[in-house]
């Protein structure tokens, strides 16, 4: 089986991501799509975090209707911050019978170079590659296999979604109703 791996700290997921996960599920050859939500993206300050668990539950929510989409809290046994290297060698040796690709924005391709063990990601796996708004495509690597996907822009963000709570303006239609719910009960990022 074919399984894009899409890495991010979804603090909180919206339809940015989840626009991007079907997109890629119905215009590529995966057959599956795994959110790994990273408890500690190793470029971001954890201030404004939300508990992982609560991230990852939220994700669950998010996509408990599709079945080719799975919520992975894998980086939460490894050891912080996530380094994707250290998760892409832990998925391959333990599923052996999958082929793991990585689902991957311009704006983080873009930074790849700076990835702890880049090389070793490029000469084992995949990268499908979305453009972000501001972000052109530009593949300067000599090695990898990077297949350009022209996936809907969407100005959408975990940032943008955090701040309207703060500021008591409505999250609706950014995010599934479900997962609005959930944040409103338990006050997240108030
Ligand atoms: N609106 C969007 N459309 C497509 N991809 C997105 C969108 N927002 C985030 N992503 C991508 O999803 C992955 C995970 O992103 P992440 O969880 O950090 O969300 P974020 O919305 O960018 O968060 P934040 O605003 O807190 O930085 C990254 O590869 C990022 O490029
Ligand atoms: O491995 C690295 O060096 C590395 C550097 C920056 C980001 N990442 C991962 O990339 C994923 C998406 O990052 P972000 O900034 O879009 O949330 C997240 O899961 C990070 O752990 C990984």
């Amino acid at each position: 089986m074919k399984v894009g791996l899409y890495f991010g700290s979804f603090n909180p997921i919206h339809h940015g991501h989840l626009i991007i996960a079907n997109y890629m599920l119905q215009n590529s050859d995966l057959d599956q799509i795994w959110l790994v939500v990273s408890p500690q993206n190793p470029f971001k300050q954890s201030g404004s975090l939300l508990n992982s668990y609560h991230r990852l539950y939220l994700v669950q929510l998010a996509i408990e209707t599709e079945p080719k989409l799975k919520a992975s809290d894998i980086e939460f046994r490894l050891p912080q911050p996530s380094y994707t290297v250290n998760t892409l060698a832990y998925l391959q040796e333990k599923y052996p019978m999958h082929q793991f690709a990585i689902i991957m924005g311009s704006d983080s391709f873009e930074n790849l170079s700076k990835w702890k063990n880049y090389e070793f990601i490029l000469q084992h796996c995949p990268i499908y590659v979305y453009r972000r708004p501001g972000h052109e495509v530009i593949n300067n690597f000599k090695q990898g296999n990077i297949i350009v996907m022209d996936a809907p822009l969407l100005q959408i963000s975990a940032t943008l979604i955090r701040n309207n709570i703060k500021q008591g303006k409505s999250i609706r239609y950014l995010i599934p109703d479900k997962v609005i719910e959930e944040i409103e009960r338990n006050g997240f990022y108030r």
